[in-house]
């Protein structure tokens, strides 16, 4: 580790035991409210009802039902929080755990009629890019490549706006923040410059995806720019096993959003042959569902992460669990908290919720006050 990034001393995990916190309202505001959306879409059966009304009546932590495919690795992950408040329980553990109890009460993963519909789909469909997006994204072709370049990394990482979970609870809460389009650290140029150092790695590019729809069309044109270009001799692209966080992409939304193209687009073609060809992968992992983070990630993933010449973190979650859920004096240096990722790594993230490292000193002081949950704001950090 370099002298200027000593390991940080680890502050406590995020809670929601401040009721005046923004965690506290993502449990207790932001929660009912995708509950009732879940249930306003979806013509689920009173059963279904009634599981997801006691889950919101008692935020006590139980083991998940024996029935539940995965109830032992949840019996690991939950020992120490069985019997608390999810208020109580560090924040990203409490919201990965609230996802895992809604979609057993949808009976997603269980056998019967309602396996793999996804609760969130209604949703998903209804915010998808327009024709004039997609336009717009393939228009970007004729600009020389360095302007391509920026331009797909700015479409990508504000995309990540298109998370319905935060919409949901701006609109209810009556919010919807000015877009500023702030960034408050910006390594794009690092970016590219490791990426035009061909070579590096094994000349694949590994993009972890947060929301589908309007931030998965630019992630995939930024796809096909890198695999066109050669910055990327292959790229992985690694999406949830299950429906989470609401909008979080699955492979029937990478689907959805290659027949999206227009028949004429030369974009929507390519990718789909480099799917064929093996040039572009898709990934999952049953990690990407659950209360973990990345120094947690299985062997399986730091291997690909490893080799990769460069790994995309996409969106605010992503972001947390790489830095750790913690509340860091936002100082902190990027490196020394991601000094443990196994290859070179680059996050894209619209800020949405109060972790925030490798600012620099005194920056976040000038910032409004709500700053770091606006989704007004924006990073592009890297440690290559
Ligand atoms: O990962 P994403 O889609 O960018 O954001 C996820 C998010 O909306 O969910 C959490 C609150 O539930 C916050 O981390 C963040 O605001």
């Amino acid at each position: 580790m370099p002298a200027e990034s000593p390991v940080p001393v680890l502050p406590p995990p995020i809670r929601s035991d401040d009721p005046a916190s923004f965690p506290a309202s993502v449990l207790r505001d932001r929660h009912p409210a995708i509950v009732a959306r879940v249930l306003a879409d979806v013509p689920f059966a009173a059963p279904v009802r009634r599981s997801l009304a006691t889950l919101l009546q008692d935020p006590t932590v139980t083991p998940l039902p024996r029935d539940a495919h995965d109830c032992e690795d949840w019996d690991r992950w939950g020992e120490p929080y069985f019997g608390r408040s999810m208020f109580e329980v560090p924040f990203l553990w409490a919201e990965n755990y609230f996802y895992r109890r809604l979609l057993y009460a949808t009976g997603y993963h269980e056998p019967g009629p309602w396996r793999g519909i996804d609760p969130f789909g209604p949703q998903k469909a209804a915010d998808v890019p327009g024709e004039e997006e997609l336009r717009a994204l393939d228009a970007l072709q004729v600009l020389p490549e360095e302007e391509q370049a920026s331009a797909l990394v700015a479409a990508s990482l504000w995309g990540n706006r298109a998370d319905l979970g935060f919409q949901l609870a701006q609109r209810e809460a009556g919010e919807v923040h000015e877009r500023v389009d702030d960034l408050v650290v910006d390594d794009t140029d690092l970016l590219w410059k490791h990426l035009d150092r061909r070579g590096a790695g094994n000349g694949t590019v590994c993009v972890v995806a947060d929301n589908a729809g309007r931030e998965l069309l630019p992630d995939l044109v930024l796809i096909d720019f890198l695999l066109r270009t050669g910055r990327a001799a292959r790229v992985e692209l690694h999406v949830k096993p299950a429906p989470y966080f609401v909008s979080d992409a699955l492979t029937a939304d990478v689907l959805d959003e290659l027949r999206r193209f227009p028949a004429d687009s030369a974009i929507g073609r390519r990718l789909s042959a480099a799917l064929r060809d093996g040039t572009l992968e898709l990934v999952t992992d049953a990690f990407y569902c659950a209360p973990l983070e990345f120094p947690q990630m299985p062997e399986s993933l730091a291997a690909r992460f490893g080799a990769a010449r460069l790994t995309i973190l996409k969106g605010d979650l992503n972001y947390r669990r790489l830095v750790g859920d913690r509340s860091w004096p936002a100082e902190t240096s990027f490196l020394s908290t991601t000094g443990y990722f196994p290859g070179p790594v680059a996050a894209l993230r619209t800020v949405k919720s109060d972790v925030v490292v490798g600012l620099a000193a005194g920056a976040a002081a000038k910032l409004p006050a709500s700053w770091r949950t606006s989704g007004a704001f924006a990073m592009v950090q890297v440690r290559a």
